[in-house]
């Protein structure tokens, strides 16, 4: 494993295909890679009773513990496992389980608020926007969160003219300047294999390396012996 990790960020608009882009990748590259959903450092908001979380503006900074993923990015990035917590949307809070993470060649950060915090934005090596209509995006959030996330249409409705556009346009699409790629449509078959093949070079570059401490360290290691063996 390289350390430290080669880290990307993938942000974007609610419903802009951050998650399936993400998890192509990972699933296509296979267990070098780690997705990181931001969605898991929501903070945990079990002081407040049920009623009182659907109130929450999710789609504001204030909503995450950016302190905590700071922490955790770094650990990974330094070769340490970490506890990530797990999100739960239908409760609107942190599960009571964490997950044990451990740290690989490539680390996925994936969020609409992922390229936001300067510190974060400090550790990653590639930073990516995916870029969808806002027409697109609201209704494939509908389907989505009626489906898999246990809303109503006007819940969806209200949420989304109350909170998620106003956040969308003031801190999620201003954060596209820090962006190194932009990605149209989310899913589209050619950025997802350009970064395929990017994620697969991070991780065979590391084989390389190992390859060439070891042929390194046996050429040192035949040198030592051959000078201890002369007269
Ligand atoms: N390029 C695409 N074309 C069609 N549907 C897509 C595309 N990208 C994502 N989707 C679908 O849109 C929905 C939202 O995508 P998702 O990746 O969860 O978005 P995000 O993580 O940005 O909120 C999912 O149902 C997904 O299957
Ligand atoms: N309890 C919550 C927490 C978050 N949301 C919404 O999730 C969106 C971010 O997730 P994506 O997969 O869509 O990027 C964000 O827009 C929040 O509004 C929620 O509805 N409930």
């Amino acid at each position: 494993m390289t350390i430290p990790s080669f880290v990307i960020g993938i942000a974007g608009g609610t419903g802009a295909g951050k998650t399936t882009v993400s998890r192509l990748i990972t699933e296509s590259v296979g267990e070098s890679v780690t997705r990181i959903p931001l969605d898991n450092y929501y903070e945990d908001l079990s002081h407040l009773d049920f009623e009182e979380r659907t109130e929450v503006n999710y789609d504001h900074p204030s909503a995450f513990e950016w302190e905590l993923l700071r922490e955790q990015l770094r650990l990974l990035t330094e070769g340490q496992s970490v506890e990530m917590p797990q999100y739960d949307f239908e409760e609107h809070n942190r599960k009571d389980e964490r997950m044990t993470v451990e740290p690989t060649d490539v680390i996925i950060l994936e969020g609409i608020l992922s390229l936001y915090d300067e510190a974060v934005n400090e550790m990653m090596d590639l930073r990516l926007y995916v870029e969808t209509d806002a027409d697109v995006r609201i209704l494939r959030r509908i389907d989505r969160d009626v489906v898999e996330r246990g809303r109503n249409l006007e819940g969806v409705m209200d949420q989304y003219l109350s909170t998620v556009k106003p956040m969308h346009e003031q801190f999620i699409e201003p954060s596209k300047k820090h962006a190194d790629l932009i990605i149209p449509e989310g899913a589209n078959s050619v950025a997802v294999n350009l970064l395929e093949e990017k994620v697969r070079a991070e991780v065979t570059g590391d084989v390389a390396r190992d390859w060439e401490r070891e042929t390194f360290d046996r050429e040192v290691s035949d040198a030592v012996t051959l000078s201890e063996s002369e007269p």
